[in-house]
């Protein structure tokens, strides 16, 4: 039997970008079968998490399938709550989620503590990182800026399907700026 390899591709996909598409076609190139770990899956009704494990997972699918570049049938997506204790994180990774051979990520603790088990990590190559990140996508919902063309046409037309921009207003506080911090 030929050798499958596995490589998993982490982030909260807050939402689903632009950014994110490329590296699940940049991950494709070197893998046979990619797993989208939807992170901090407990997490929704947030200024930074304001989709749900669910309406996440539906982005993304909608997203890829309907890219002509992607086959389906490699990927799966897992969502992944957090754990209070860093240690067992990615054990609980473990048990979500098929065998690995590879990460895909760019998240500096989350590349350590995988790194520290000696699993093989690659941080994909970041694309037009000043706008493609979901922190500038929600920035412009929550100021009634244009953010449609920072995702996948499918994505928008999901996140207007569950109101999302009013979701993401209405969770947002004034002083969204300084607010930003990583809550690992
Ligand atoms: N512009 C981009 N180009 C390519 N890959 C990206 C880009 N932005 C994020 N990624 C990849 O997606 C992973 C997960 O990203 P995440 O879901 O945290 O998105 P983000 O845009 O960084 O979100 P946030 O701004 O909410 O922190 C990153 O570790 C990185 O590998
Ligand atoms: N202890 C933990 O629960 C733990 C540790 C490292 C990463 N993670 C998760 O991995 C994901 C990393 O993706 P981001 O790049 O979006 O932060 C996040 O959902 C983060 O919460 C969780």
């Amino acid at each position: 039997m030929p050798h499958m390899t596995t490589g998993l591709f982490v982030g909260r996909f807050q939402p689903f970008h632009l950014g994110h598409l490329a590296t699940v076609k940049f991950a494709l190139k070197s893998v046979d079968d990619l797993v989208i770990v939807v992170g901090s899956a407990q997490k929704s009704h947030e200024q930074r998490n304001p989709f749900t494990a669910g309406e996440r997972i539906a982005m993304i699918r909608a997203a890829l399938k309907a890219d002509d570049g992607v086959d389906m049938g490699r990927i799966m997506t897992i969502p992944v709550p957090d754990v209070d204790v860093h240690s067992l994180w990615t054990r609980q990774v473990d048990m979500l989620v098929p065998a690995y051979n590879i990460v895909f990520v760019n998240d500096p603790f989350t590349l350590f503590l995988f790194r520290e088990r000696g699993v093989k990590t690659v941080e994909p190559p970041l694309q037009e990182r000043s706008r493609l990140m979901a922190t500038e996508v929600r920035r412009r919902m929550a100021e009634g800026e244009k953010w449609q063309e920072l995702v996948p046409a499918a994505v928008a037309k999901a996140i207007e399907q569950i109101d999302g921009v009013e979701r993401v207003k209405a969770v947002t506080q004034q002083d969204y700026h300084h607010h930003n911090h990583n809550h690992h």
